[in-house]
């Protein structure tokens, strides 16, 4: 039986005008932690509809970019004070939609509104630099100036803190935004939104288009209106960003899956080693792109850290992410939960050996839910697919070793490289890591997931491709250099 509790339907934002979808369709948001209970319903949008919103788009850039660094600073600040005066609903939003725990969607929520003021403080900072020209008399400069219409395409996994920290500078450099978030997720896009429009920002600066990704993000890519490209999710969905952006000659940015590695040195410090393994690879229910998901363990310390490892995440509290006293929620759908059980499946058929989880929870509460135990696969060589492929989900792969030189090794035969940790306390251990491991994300006794917003985010090899999100490093997609030339 569907519960309808308070599900309200939200619209599209264009023009800054909430409308309807032209195609006057509905796709209902499930809340993952109960399957009948709709959390709202979302617009299931038309290419006219991103036409509408690209046009939108198009008429504001003129007048957006037209105002000063530190003008669309203080819409960014007012958008923040926003946030926070509805940090709860937005926080409770993003759990009823998405599964994590509310404590993780509070952090999240804040987090959005962290990076909002890092970038509303970038308005005040240089654009650009004097150089000096061959002729003494003239002036050569360059000016960063902004690419024109964004369009943006975000997965549910974040659905806070990855849209603002690609709307946020791109308006601060000075571009309008077309966005279409995971429809698994865009109903808090939509309050974040809300949150814009509360703040004043002006007509057409920010349009919000939800609907199915195969329609609404096609037409993105393919809208010759749309400046530049900014897409976070799939590696499957990345390549055909990429392809659709070449193909119309548009400025990209991927950011997609990892497999990240953490690797346990005979001196680590055991239970900072284990609390990371379990806070990296299960918080979120696994389902970041910097999830640990490969655990290399050096035989020294190998049975000790199973030990404490197994004791710990058998602790764990999975259930509705609403409730105080759970620890792991759902996975975001069932489609998702399908993928995890399968991985589990080929983990368990390829030899691995299943030492923890791998079911769907027994208790009767969790039945309506798209739940998954945090599950650990012992004796997991390379060649497997648990080991090679990315899962979404809480699996942790552990890997036996003899030696750091081949846990490096072993961390950089993957296709992806977003995030790696090591926990070791041997200084040269930890520079030849630094050195040698393939990943964006380098982190020494610390887990691999977690990302700070005032620093260059993104990875190597599969895992990305264009310039880093984040940080200052976030100017470089957002801006086009002028080198200017003045001769009195
Ligand atoms: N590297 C990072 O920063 C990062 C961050 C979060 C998630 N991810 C990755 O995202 C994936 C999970 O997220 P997801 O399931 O939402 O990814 P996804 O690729 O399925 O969807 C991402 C977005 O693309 C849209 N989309 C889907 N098909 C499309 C198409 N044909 N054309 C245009 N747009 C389309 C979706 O609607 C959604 O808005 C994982 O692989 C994860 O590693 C990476
Ligand atoms: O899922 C990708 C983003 C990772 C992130 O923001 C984090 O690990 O905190």
């Amino acid at each position: 039986m569907t519960v309808q509790t308070t599900a309200v339907t939200y619209q599209n934002f264009i023009n800054n005008q909430w409308v309807n979808s032209t195609s006057e369709d509905l796709i209902s948001s499930l809340n993952p932690a109960n399957r009948n209970e709709i959390v709202g319903y979302i617009q299931n949008s038309t290419e006219e509809d991103v036409d509408r919103a690209v046009e939108a788009a198009k008429k504001a850039k003129k007048g957006w970019r037209k105002l000063s660094g530190a003008e669309r600073g203080n819409y960014l600040y007012k958008i923040a004070s926003v946030m926070e005066e509805r940090h709860k609903e937005i926080a409770e939003t993003l759990t009823k939609e998405m599964g994590k725990t509310l404590l993780e969607a509070k952090g999240e929520t804040s987090r959005g509104i962290a990076i909002l003021r890092y970038f509303a403080g970038e308005g005040m900072r240089d654009t650009g630099d004097v150089i000096p020209a061959s002729d003494s008399k003239a002036l050569m400069y360059t000016n960063r100036v902004p690419l024109g219409v964004a369009g943006i395409i975000t997965p549910w996994n974040f659905p806070v803190a990855i849209p603002i920290w690609k709307m946020a500078p791109a308006l601060i450099y000075g571009n309008t935004v077309v966005i279409k978030p995971a429809q698994e997720a865009a109903i808090t896009a939509a309050k974040i939104i809300e949150c814009m429009e509360e703040a004043g920002v002006p007509e057409g600066v920010v349009n919000l288009v939800t609907g199915r990704g195969s329609i609404v993000g096609q037409r993105i890519i393919e809208h010759t209106g749309v400046n530049g490209l900014t897409f976070t999710g799939s590696n499957k969905v990345g390549k055909s960003v990429a392809e659709g952006a070449v193909a119309r000659g548009a400025k990209f940015q991927l950011e997609m899956g990892g497999k990240n590695p953490i690797i346990v040195a005979d001196d680590a410090d055991l239970e900072q080693a284990v609390e990371a393994t379990i806070s990296g690879g299960l918080r979120s229910t696994g389902q970041k792109c910097t999830a640990t998901s490969r655990v290399i363990v050096q035989e020294g310390i190998y049975e000790q850290f199973r030990e404490r490892l197994l004791e710990r995440t058998r602790e764990i509290t999975v259930g509705d992410g609403m409730k105080d006293h759970v620890w792991m929620g759902p996975c975001v759908n069932e489609n998702q939960l399908n993928t995890v059980l399968s991985y589990i499946e080929t983990g368990k058929e390829e030899g691995a050996t299943l030492s923890l989880g791998g079911e769907r929870p027994r208790d009767p509460e969790l039945e309506n839910g798209f739940y998954v135990e945090p599950t650990i696969f012992e004796d997991v060589n390379q060649d497997m697919t648990i080991a090679q492929e990315e899962i979404f989900g809480p699996v942790l792969a552990l890997m036996k070793v003899d030696t750091i030189e081949k846990a490096l090794e072993m961390a950089n035969d993957v296709t992806f490289g977003l995030s790696a940790s090591i926990f070791t306390k041997n200084i040269d251990n930890m520079f030849e890591f630094i050195d040698e491991v393939e990943a964006g994300l380098v982190r020494v006794n610390f887990e691999t997931a977690g990302v700070e917003l005032q620093a260059p985010f993104g990875g190597m090899k599969d895992s990305s491709s264009g310039s880093r999100e984040q940080g200052t490093a976030a100017k470089e997609f957002f801006t086009s250099i002028k080198t200017v030339y003045v001769k009195p």
